[in-house]
């Protein structure tokens, strides 16, 4: 058995999932400089550029490579010697420490440094340059690694893969032990990336059994959780204990005694309607019902003076030069009078327009108007349209991702019941994205007085998070609506909007390239639509609409298959970004990522710090919570840090520990969810079949809608046209509506 010993120098491959790692091993205390390093590869479970290592197994020759130590087992060693020590301390390894101060902590301490940052890290302070503040921090990260280290190969005892386990262990850390042993099910609800079954096998490694009720348990609240993941508020019974059955291999039986224990000890609710019993997790239930109240209370009416009203109006058409039409009118005059009012409506059918007149209306009455949209992108766009400050909803609610150990959620809002917003008028754009979460953390921060104006388009895709918000809110009748109709945007040969509205209406599209901002390219093999795909994306669209390829969107129907998302953005990273000398890459989740890459957040990370930084490192904002749809570019990344560096829209920079790089993906493909509530300049999207339920006019709409300047669909014709006449859509388990009905029945009962 060949033995090396020294620190890591420099690590030249390392597989995230698995260890596999190619690392080069310097020994200080070498006497001769040909035995000095030593190229070592094998597995290790966790190692950072500057540990000290006693490495054990063979030397072989490779073919390729030359001269390799093939690791079969290793120990880490607490570095003995001054120079092992120094580049341990400066490797990047612990923050704030470079080589320089690393020199000179080492000078002061020796060979017993390692022993002083364990026991007494306050005479670091001793040093020049390090404050007591400093000395804490710098104690915390040694503590934290070593403890880290151990918990890594406890967890790999589990067959858990290393990126996991770092994730796993920042999330619990020394509780983690304690989580294992009792209910390892709660990784399945607490980590993103870890899902039901692979919690359970930890379990089933850690003896739990098969038909364990506390398994069936655990089981029950995974379907109902995962329900929620698309979409669905609530499970009907039969459908929930099916799911649940066929997910744990065990008899239906035993899921249902299972739910009814689950029922009592009220971990899961359940509503009756009429012949169905409908079962939701205890925070969906409690959320539907308190909407449904808060709404209402929400809805009041308020007085108008006609004249004073119709005046202001006549002031508004003036200086927009021209007359709102009576439902413009109409809208106007009902979010007046009422605490809720919904207008809703297509691309160019003046949503735009209402949101303007209502705002001077109020304005000149000396009123407080908020503005706000759910996303980023969204709230700009209002902001550009109206000329007027408008937020994300979560700015606007003051969300507040710090974390304590109570709360790992991390995510609550300062603007709450007991801080409400400060505002006589509310009005929300794109509602047809806000999810059940969302329009509860609003109601909260509402009092009855305040108006709440919701404009959206009800024929978008509804939200990604759970609930049929808009929809539920509209077909409860429970206020106002205002649905417009008439298209008023007047480029004169623009054919999106006019085609929008016809597949809206379900009627035929001319697909015959007559117009500048509309086109079908027909074509119907994979490779031809691919090709076309990259021409456009390259060529054609860049220059037709004055932007980068960056900029061209391409919204695919699907994830997976070869036109899908995950196939494209492989392709297209190529094209748009490919490989060149210096710029770093690195392989994430079974996806490469390139520095100048384009990306997308895929979920909402409440917890995610940002900053804005001038171009002179100086930072003058910071903020927290980067949310599901973002879109960035990939700024630099760091192998020795393990640290991503994006920079999103308007110059938020953000730092993704490698381990977090499963929140992000490529993002030059998106797919037609994802796009909801963006605009981009010119879209391309690749059609050529998929499944009914998916392929429906719904999808094609949110698509059509999101270009401003040009559309291309490109594939079969066929599939175009039996998107607009298929108006199946995926069921979504919602009780918003009812629970609406429900409380409007209590209140007449109450009168
Ligand atoms: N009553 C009207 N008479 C004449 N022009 C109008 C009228 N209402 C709106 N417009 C014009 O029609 C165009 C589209 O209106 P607006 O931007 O308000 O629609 P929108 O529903 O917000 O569109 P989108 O959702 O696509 O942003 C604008 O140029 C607007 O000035």
């Amino acid at each position: 058995m060949d033995e090396f010993e020294g620190y890591v120098d420099r690590i030249t491959f390392r597989n995230e999932e698995n260890g596999y790692t190619v690392l080069y091993l310097v020994n200080p205390k070498a006497e001769d400089t040909e035995d000095e390093e030593e190229c070592c590869v094998g597995c290790f479970s966790y190692v950072a550029e500057g540990s000290y290592l006693l490495v054990k197994g063979k030397r072989t020759i490779h073919k390729n490579y030359g001269p390799q130590l093939l690791v079969e087992s290793y120990e880490e060693k607490q570095p003995d010697d001054t120079v092992a020590l120094e580049r341990y301390l400066g490797s990047g390894a612990i923050k704030g420490i470079g080589p320089a101060l690393a020199a000179r902590i080492v000078k002061k301490f020796g060979k017993d440094t390692l022993s002083i940052m364990e026991m007494e890290p306050e005479r670091l302070a001793e040093i020049k340059g390090i404050s007591q503040k400093m000395a804490v921090s710098i104690a915390n990260q040694f503590n934290e690694k070593q403890q880290m280290r151990q918990a890594m190969i406890f967890l790999q005892d589990y067959g858990i893969s290393m990126n996991m386990a770092v994730k796993i262990y920042r999330y619990y850390k020394e509780e983690i032990y304690e989580v294992l042993r009792k209910n390892p099910y709660r990784l399945a609800e607490d980590i993103s990336g870890i899902g039901f079954k692979i919690a359970d096998s930890i379990a089933q490694k850690g003896g739990f059994y098969i038909d364990s009720e506390f398994r069936i348990r655990a089981g029950v609240l995974y379907v109902l959780q995962q329900s929620g993941n698309q979409g669905h508020c609530y499970l009907p019974e039969a459908e929930l204990i099916e799911m649940t059955a066929k997910l744990l291999g065990v008899e239906k039986e035993l899921v249902s005694t299972a739910l009814e224990k689950l029922v009592l000890d009220k971990e899961v609710k359940f509503d009756e309607v009429g012949e169905e019993r409908r079962l939701y997790s205890s925070t969906l239930y409690y959320m539907e019902m308190n909407c449904a109240g808060m709404l209402l209370d929400l809805n009041l009416d308020f007085p108008v003076e006609e004249e004073l009203l119709q005046k202001r109006i006549r002031e508004v058409e003036k200086r927009q030069g021209f007359c709102l039409d009576d439902l413009q009118k109409k809208a106007v005059h009902q979010a007046v009078q009422n605490g809720v009012t919904i207008i809703t409506g297509g691309p160019g059918t003046g949503k735009t327009t209402i949101i303007n007149t209502i705002l001077q209306v109020f304005d000149e009455d000396g009123m407080d108007v908020l503005l706000a949209a759910p996303t980023g992108r969204a709230a700009k766009r209002m902001s550009e349209t109206t000329g007027w400050e408008a937020q994300t909803i979560h700015r606007l609610l003051e969300l507040n991702g710090g974390v304590n150990d109570d709360d790992k959620s991390g995510m609550h809002f300062e603007r709450n019941k007991m801080q409400p917003l400060e505002a006589d008028v509310l009005i929300v754009d794109e509602f047809s994205m806000v999810d059940i979460y969302l329009l509860n953390a609003l109601l909260n921060a509402l009092v009855p007085g305040c108006r709440l104006i919701i404009v959206g388009d009800v024929n978008q895709l509804p939200s990604v998070g759970p609930g049929n918000v808009l929809r539920d809110m509209i077909q409860s009748e429970f206020c106002n609506v205002v649905r417009l109709n008439q298209i008023y945007r007047q480029e004169a040969k623009s054919q999106i909007v006019v085609n929008a509205h016809k597949i809206n209406a379900g009627e035929a599209i001319a697909l015959d390239n007559q117009s500048v901002d509309f086109f079908h390219l027909e074509r119907y093999k994979i490779q031809d639509i691919i090709n076309v795909v990259i021409q456009l994306v390259m060529k054609n669209m860049p220059s037709y609409v004055d932007a980068s390829p960056y900029d061209i969107q391409v919204l695919a129907p699907m994830r997976k298959g070869e036109l899908g998302v995950e196939n494209l953005n492989k392709i297209l990273q190529r094209f748009v970004n490919p490989q060149e000398m210096g710029k770093k890459e690195r392989e994430f989740h079974g996806v490469l990522f390139r520095e100048q890459d384009k990306i997308m957040q895929i979920k909402n990370d409440y917890q995610m710090k940002w900053k804005k930084v001038t171009r002179f490192g100086d930072v003058y904002e910071e903020g927290t919570g980067v949310f599901n749809g973002d879109v960035g570019i990939i700024q630099r990344i760091y192998e020795t840090e393990e640290v991503v560096e994006v920079e999103f829209e308007e110059g938020k920079m953000v730092e993704y520990d490698f381990s977090q790089m499963d929140e992000m993906e490529l993002a030059y493909a998106i797919t037609i969810h994802k796009s909801q509530g963006s605009e981009y300049p010119a879209v391309v999207i690749p059609i050529l079949g998929g499944p009914r339920m998916l392929m429906n006019r719904n999808l094609l709409y949110t698509a059509v809608t999101r270009a401003k300047k040009c559309v291309t669909l490109v594939g079969s014709k066929e599939t175009v046209y039996q998107m607009i006449g298929n108006v199946h859509e995926q069921k979504r388990y919602s009780g918003l509506c009812q629970r609406i009905h429900d409380r409007m029945l209590e209140e007449q009962g109450e009168c």
